[in-house]
């Protein structure tokens, strides 16, 4: 236990200054991170596959002989000895609901519309040619982010798949991690962690291949070694350390909401979360709950969780009436939200901002983490503003297609042609002028 407290924050006692403040995630200021990676980067760019080795040694303790950084096929049968029947059930019925989700989500192959006669538009997608699925491995391990980031890229129909996720004490890759590799359909795992793995897959090395984007979550070594290297590689939707709020209205149980508070603040100290609430109720009775639920948690999520609830970044916020949680949800944009409340249906149309949005006291965020079927990767530090969670769209692409008729050709060509003129680019006028209509009609004559 620790006499760290849960922290309260009384809005309406609060300066803007203060509330401000609360929105603040970890990765607001990444610049210590950018630099301790940049020789990490600079290293893999200039030695490759020795470069991945030592790194593995000296962040991941893998043992001094390491040096194949791709997983060798007999650690896919030790992998399916190490982990459990049941471990595989579970992991096999979210791959299965992981599945169904990411089918369903597929856009057509392609649509085109008459937008005037003789005039045909639309987009075809395709899927990208290769990506990089980054599993964590610093703070336990991730087989459902090896799910959540292979799956839709598979369903997507992406030609090459791989993976990337820190070896252990062992040199091994985690074995529930290469068990789900197997699920979705994966069988290069590159054993390499953190800024090394983003630089290996943005230069390429002797045994990674180059991939033109890298997808999945992880600590702010990763992130930064994205942001450094986005001119190399597509980083895609950045996804740091876990956080969510709870909105509990007066209606909610203070101790369930609790109890769902601290599912993603257990990540790391780095996390954040908050229950946000208008009933003085409902917060009391959730910071009176949550010492009970630490009999059932390790020393070390205990300590990440009460680091979180004990500073800034975590607590219970509660609100003078619901607008101004609405509006507090809205500025956070979280990448997770829980609505605890007997109507959460209500509380919906309010919410703007939140990269998931689990709806009532049964749709927890551990459902949705694992087992529901929609993606468990999802934008950080108010990404959720702008950016969607992982999905089949970021390994796909899509192309605008038109087609013009003789038909739509004349219906096109005068306004085309003056606003080339317009623009003051020539070529482009005289691509549709009269020039045009010499050419053809002079082959016709010939062909014809
Ligand atoms: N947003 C999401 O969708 C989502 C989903 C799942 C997990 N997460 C988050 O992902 C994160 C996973 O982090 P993690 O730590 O478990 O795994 P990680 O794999 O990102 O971190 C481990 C790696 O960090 C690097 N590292 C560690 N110490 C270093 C140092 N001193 N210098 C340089 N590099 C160093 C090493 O390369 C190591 O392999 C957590 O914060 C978790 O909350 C987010
Ligand atoms: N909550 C994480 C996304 O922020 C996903 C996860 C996987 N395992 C546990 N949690
Ligand atoms: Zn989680």
């Amino acid at each position: 236990m620790t006499d760290r407290r849960v922290r309260l924050y009384d809005l309406a006692r609060m300066d803007d200054a203060a509330r401000a403040r609360l929105l603040v995630r970890s990765e607001e200021n990444l610049d210590q991170f950018v630099e301790a990676v940049k020789p990490i980067v600079a290293d893999v760019a200039a030695r490759g596959d020795a470069a991945l080795a030592d790194c593995a040694r000296r962040f991941d303790g893998a043992p001094a002989e390491f040096s194949q950084i791709l997983t060798p096929p007999e650690d896919f049968a030790w992998a399916d000895r190490q982990v459990s029947d049941e471990v595989k059930a579970a992991l096999a019925f979210a791959a299965d609901n992981i599945r169904r989700f990411h089918l369903a989500q597929m856009p057509e192959d392609m649509w085109l519309k008459e937008m005037r006669p003789g005039v045909f538009a639309g987009e075809r997608w395709t899927p990208i040619d290769s990506v990089a699925c980054y599993v964590p491995r610093g703070k336990g391990s991730f087989p459902s982010v090896a799910l959540m980031t292979a799956i839709p890229a598979v369903v997507a129909g992406v030609p090459r798949v791989v993976m990337l996720t820190p070896p252990g004490a062992d040199g091994r890759a985690d074995a529930a991690t290469l068990v789900a590799a197997r699920l979705a359909g994966v069988s290069e795992v590159y054993r390499v962690g953190g800024a090394q793995a983003v630089a290996a897959v943005a230069y390429g090395t002797a045994s990674v291949p180059h991939c033109l984007k890298i997808v999945g979550p992880g600590a702010p070594y990763l992130i930064a070694a994205k942001k450094l290297l986005a001119d190399r590689i597509d980083p895609g939707m950045l996804a740091g350390p876990s956080e969510a709020l709870v909105l509990a209205d007066e209606t909610a149980d203070g101790k369930l909401a609790a109890l769902d508070l601290l599912v993603e603040v257990e990540h790391g100290p780095d996390s954040s979360g908050f229950l946000v609430t208008n009933s003085r109720d409902v917060a009391e009775a959730a910071i009176a709950a949550i010492p009970g639920f630490f009999g059932n948690m390790s020393a070390t999520r205990i300590d990440y969780t009460m680091t979180v609830l004990s500073s800034e970044r975590g607590g219970i916020v509660l609100t003078p009436d619901l607008t101004s949680a609405y509006d507090f949800v809205n500025d956070y944009a979280p990448e997770h939200l829980m609505i605890h409340a007997r109507e959460p249906y209500q509380h919906l149309g309010h919410i703007r901002n939140a990269g998931e949005i689990l709806l009532g006291e049964n749709t927890s965020n551990t459902l949705a983490n694992f087992v529901i079927g929609p993606n468990n990767v999802l934008p950080t530090s108010g990404w959720a503003k702008t950016m969607s969670p992982l999905s089949v769209f970021d390994y796909m692409k899509r192309a605008t297609v038109a087609h013009v008729t003789p038909k739509g050709y004349h219906e096109l060509a005068g306004a085309a042609e003056c606003l080339a003129r317009y623009e003051g680019f020539d070529a482009h006028a005289n691509a549709v002028s009269a020039t045009r209509a010499a050419i053809m009609k002079e082959r016709d004559g010939k062909t014809g």
